[in-house]
């Protein structure tokens, strides 16, 4: 380690060898590890004591059938300990790493995939689902056979989808027609136009007689969603087949709230939209087929594991209810729903299997037309750098722009006095634009505060916005064309991605400025001004930030930690994980057929619905 005009050896540990003949094996050219001094341990003594408990170790440890390994070309486990710990040769100790980032990723898929069998009914749909997951060619068979109400809302939209959209609802609605319940990632960049794919998917349930419920993670969103589905319906022919829709969030009065209730149970409405008030105990729908769950990222495994049981467990006890009486409980009226989920955060393809290993993946490609690339600079937050964006947004303002000011806390903080603050810069805003009139936005603010902070915006009554991160998901005002982002080396590189997404969303040109704290941030957010790509960024935030920053903490949650496999660079391990967990449930649904691996999965990760 270099320190200033020296270099110094820090817990270093030097293996003498007595001369050439000496019989230590660390002297004969093989590789070794080298272990941590954890506790004050030697790192000898533990050696030592790894090296008996090797020699003890019986041979015939490994859960995973020799059928597979050879399949797979992985070391048995024994010798991947040895291997491990007292490998021959370098390519030794390479494959018994490799055994063991398998066996890493191997339980995970297993267990997902377990999970998903378990809660499903019938051995039909769980051969349905296995097969959809072997067979890459059943996820994208494109139908065009949609339903009446499918078409009158395709008819009323005021465009037409893009290709990609276009090939994604028919790839969904083709799901949707399946005796296997649909569980499918919907993924795609910042504004490409996910909302109104899934708005048809629940066009077409609801047009066979069933019910849609549509999740998403925050208030603000649900209100832009439901307004944007009731614009939609407006646009609709012919009245009487118009579905009936609610909202249902955390703001909801208690008398409507049950109202709404009341009419989720006997079936009167057929579209919900709302947030996780969604899952709470009370609410009971007659015939739920879709449930979609937007910006799927953002919601805890906790909340979708509850949300997925609440639909699997509310359909088995209609099942069995069904068998009770007339002994149909194969009838596909009482499927588990549907599960549509979407994101827009670009997950690289190997955080993707090791997230979502049992979905289905569609994705969209393209954009609207007319979208103009939005033009992203970055700046140094000095005295100079805020006079140059203060002048583009005088410019911007002038020729009939809005704009978002971003900022990463509400109040100034005497511990971070580096960070500007929304609510304490409204002023200074105000003052520098005399004629326009600002707009606060954050997550203090009560829900009809906030919406009126949107409204206000949107109609152009307010052209300035300064708020928090709360914008960061889905808010859609596409002809806001300026976006200004503060201290932006304080956010990783997909969410600086998804907050530029709020612009360039209409047909104006757009401009997106981050600003730096510090000089040294700068460089780190070049990397937005040479590529709008919201998958490149993700792997660059992988690459560098590691999965945790790239997700937040919700979700990263999620994920197991990997003691010895990193996901940003053993993505082809994943994908041998992932078909050989396939393999193994197509020969035993319940692993019944493999007791030894049953066994080690349910003391790796509990056998129970996920999110329980
Ligand atoms: N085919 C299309 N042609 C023109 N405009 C479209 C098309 N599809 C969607 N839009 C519009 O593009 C904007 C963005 O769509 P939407 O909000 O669904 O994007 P999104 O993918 O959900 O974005 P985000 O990930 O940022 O939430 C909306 O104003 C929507 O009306």
């Amino acid at each position: 380690m270099s320190t200033r005009d020296r270099y110094e050896m820090h817990e270093y540990s030097i293996d003498v060898l007595e001369d050439d003949s000496d019989s230590n094996i660390y002297g004969k050219g093989r590789p070794y590890p080298l272990y941590p001094s954890k506790g004050g341990m030697n790192p000898n003594l533990l050696r030592d004591i790894i090296w008996k408990a090797l020699q003890t170790l019986s041979m015939d440890i490994d859960p995973i059938p020799e059928d597979i390994c050879e399949e797979f070309g992985l070391l048995r486990l024994h010798r991947a300990y040895v291997g491990i710990h007292r490998p021959t040769d370098l390519n030794e100790a390479d494959l018994a790493r490799r055994r063991l980032i398998f066996d890493e990723f191997f339980y995970l898929q297993l267990a997902r995939l377990f999970q998903m069998l378990e809660a499903l009914g019938t051995r039909i749909e769980k051969i349905g689902l296995l097969d959809k997951f072997r067979k890459d060619e059943l996820n994208t068979v494109l139908i065009d056979d949609w339903s009446n109400l499918t078409k009158k809302m395709l008819k009323a939209l005021p465009y037409s989808l893009t290709p990609s959209q276009l090939d994604a609802v028919s790839e969904i609605i083709w799901d949707l027609k399946r005796p296997v319940p649909m569980n499918r990632l919907l993924q795609g960049d910042v504004g490409c136009g996910k909302t109104v794919v899934a708005f048809l998917a629940c066009m077409e349930v609801i047009g066979s007689g069933y019910q849609a419920a549509f999740m998403v993670p925050t208030e603000l969103l649900a209100i832009q969603h439901y307004e944007h589905f009731l614009s939609l319906l407006e646009n609709m022919e012919e009245d009487q087949f118009k579905p009936s829709v609610s909202l249902l969030t955390g703001s909801t009065s208690s008398k409507q709230a049950r109202i709404i209730r009341q009419g989720l149970q006997s079936g009167d409405i057929s579209l919900v939209i709302g947030t996780h008030s969604l899952i709470a105990d009370k609410v009971d729908f007659s015939a739920l087929r879709i449930a979609v769950v937007d910006e799927q990222h953002r919601f805890g495994v906790i909340q979708r594991g509850r949300f997925n049981n609440k639909l699997y467990s509310a359909c088995a006890s209609l099942r069995a209810g069904a068998a009770n009486t007339d002994g149909s409980s194969t009838n596909d009226a009482y499927m588990a729903p549907h599960v549509l989920a979407l994101t827009a955060t670009p997950i690289p393809r190997t955080l993707a299997l090791a997230l979502y290993g049992d979905m289905s993946l569609t994705q969209i490609t393209d954009v609207p037309p007319g979208r103009i690339p939005v033009e992203t600079c970055t700046f140094e937050g000095n005295e100079n750098g805020f006079e140059n964006v203060y002048q583009m947004m005088q410019d911007e303002l002038q020729k009939g722009g809005k704009v978002y000011l971003v900022y990463p806390i509400i109040d100034e903080s005497e511990q971070l006095p580096q960070l500007r603050a929304a609510s304490s810069d409204l002023e200074t805003i105000a003052c520098k634009f005399k004629g326009y009139n600002c707009g606060l936005l954050h997550g203090r603010m009560k829900i009809d505060e906030k919406d009126e902070a949107l409204r206000r915006f949107r109609s152009g009554e307010t052209r300035i916005l300064l708020s928090t991160q709360v914008i960061e998901i889905g808010v859609d005002v596409p002809d806001a064309s300026m976006i200004v982002i503060m201290n932006a080396e304080r956010f990783g590189i997909a969410q600086l991605h998804q907050l530029r997404g709020r612009v360039g969303r209409g047909a104006r040109k757009s401009r997106c400025i981050f600003l730096s704290s510090t000089a040294s941030g700068l460089n780190r957010l070049k990397v937005l001004e040479k590529s709008s790509d919201g998958f490149y960024l993700a792997n660059v935030d992988l690459l560098h930030r590691g999965p945790g920053d790239l997700l937040g903490k919700k979700q990263s949650g999620h994920l197991p930690e990997f003691p010895v496999a990193r996901l940003e660079v053993d993505g082809n391990i994943l994908q041998d994980a992932h078909l050989a967990a396939l393999k193994i449930l197509t020969i035993s649904h319940d692993l019944e057929q493999f007791p030894k691996l049953k066994a080690e999965l349910s003391m790796r990760q509990p056998l129970c619905l996920l999110g329980d």
